[in-house]
This record gives C-alpha cells, sequence and structure tokens, in this order.
C-alpha cells in the first residue's frame, strides 16, 4: 500500500543548502584534501550531491551500520555491517549522515572512527531532529532543523522506500 507523502523540504530549497554546505566547507579546509564517509545506505544521495560542491581535493569511503530497527522505530544497538575499506590516519575526515535523531549512530560511529587517529573528524548532516536526542554529538555542518516527524526523500526510506524521492517528505502515518 502507497502512503500519503506530503512535501516538508522542496527540492530547490535541499538543491541550494547543499550548495552552501559545500561553499562552506571548500572555505573550511581550503589548502587540504577531505575524506568523506557516506553512511550508507541514507546519505549516498546527500554525499554524491555535496561532494560535487566541494571545491578541495576529495575522496570517498562508505561504511554500514545496523541500527537493529525496523519500520519508523530503531531499537539503539548499533553493529557496523561494512567497514571502510581504507585507514582515516592523518587525513581530514567528515562524516556524511542523511540524518540525527536519537544520536546513537553517530555517537557510536565517531568514537570508533576517532580511534583511528585521522588528523581531524567532523560530522556533516542534511537533517537533524535535536528533539529527539538520546546521546550528544557535536555536529559540524547541519543542512536544516526539523521537528519530530518521520520524514523520507533524498535517501531516506520507510520499509526500504522513497529514497529515491529528489525532496525530503513527511509520510502520513
Ligand atoms: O540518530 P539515530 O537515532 O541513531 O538515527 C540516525 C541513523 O538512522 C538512519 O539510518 P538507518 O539505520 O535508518 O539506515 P539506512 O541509512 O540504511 O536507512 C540514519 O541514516 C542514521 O544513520
Ligand atoms: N527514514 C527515516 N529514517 C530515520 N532514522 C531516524 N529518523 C528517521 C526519519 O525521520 N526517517
Amino acid at each position: 500500500m502507497a502512503e500519503k507523502i506530503s512535501v516538508l523540504i522542496p527540492e530547490e530549497e535541499v538543491d541550494r543548502k547543499i550548495e552552501e554546505l559545500g561553499r562552506k566547507i571548500s572555505a573550511d579546509y581550503e589548502g587540504k584534501s577531505v575524506h568523506l564517509i557516506c553512511v550508507l545506505k541514507g546519505s549516498i544521495f546527500f554525499t554524491c550531491e555535496l561532494a560535487k560542491r566541494i571545491t578541495v581535493p576529495v575522496t570517498l569511503d562508505f561504511m554500514s551500520c545496523s541500527s537493529y530497527g525496523s519500520g519508523t522505530k530503531s531499537s539503539g544497538v548499533v553493529k557496523i555491517v561494512k567497514d571502510l575499506d581504507e585507514p582515516l590516519e592523518g587525513r581530514h575526515v567528515i562524516v556524511i549522515e542523511d540524518i540525527i535523531d536519537s544520536g546513537r549512530t553517530l555517537s557510536y560511529l565517531l568514537e570508533i572512527l576517532e580511534a583511528r587517529k585521522p588528523a581531524s573528524l567532523a560530522l556533516c548532516t542534511l537533517l537533524d531532529k535535536p528533539d529527539r536526542r538520546v546521546k550528544q554529538v557535536k555536529v559540524d555542518y547541519t543542512g536544516f532543523e526539523i521537528e519530530d516527524k518521520f520524514v523520507v526523500g533524498y535517501g531516506l526510506d520507510y520499509a526500504q522506500r522513497y529514497r529515491n524521492l529528489p525532496y525530503v517528505g513527511v509520510v502520513e502515518l
């Protein structure tokens, strides 16, 4: 059955914000290279669009975590399903996320990545739901702060669907 999806952030607004984040990151890392870590699957669309707008040299790696959840709920237990291919030591690393909600995934992930001794470690998220935070995480680049609604599109899924929507929408459950 298809759910009703209403537009929360239109495509043009998402594009403008990614452009702005790309400019900011390019300025902050002037003279350096950045190593972007895309946290699969949700951040794939955001990572690609952002990477195209960064003007300093970019390398990419991918990892996948499972939060042992289904539907719209997460249990809080995080497991690495696919680890990075390359070491982080000495690199300027930016973790790219589609959304930070409870903060559990990122707080776990950042701890693991910090132990790999990057030259610097930053976090960039397209969406942030600060009201839902259980674990505090320092977010360096945020696209949009949103209220506590279950969103889909731009990489975000509901039961693996709707990731390909070019805007951020709300599922009317
Ligand atoms: O702050 P938290 O409450 O930990 O939630 C955020 C995490 O949830 C989403 O991933 P999800 O587990 O849905 O996997 P997916 O990207 O493969 O859809 C999102 O991409 C973050 O990784
Ligand atoms: N698709 C989706 N995944 C999430 N993971 C944490 N919050 C959300 C959300 O609002 N939508």
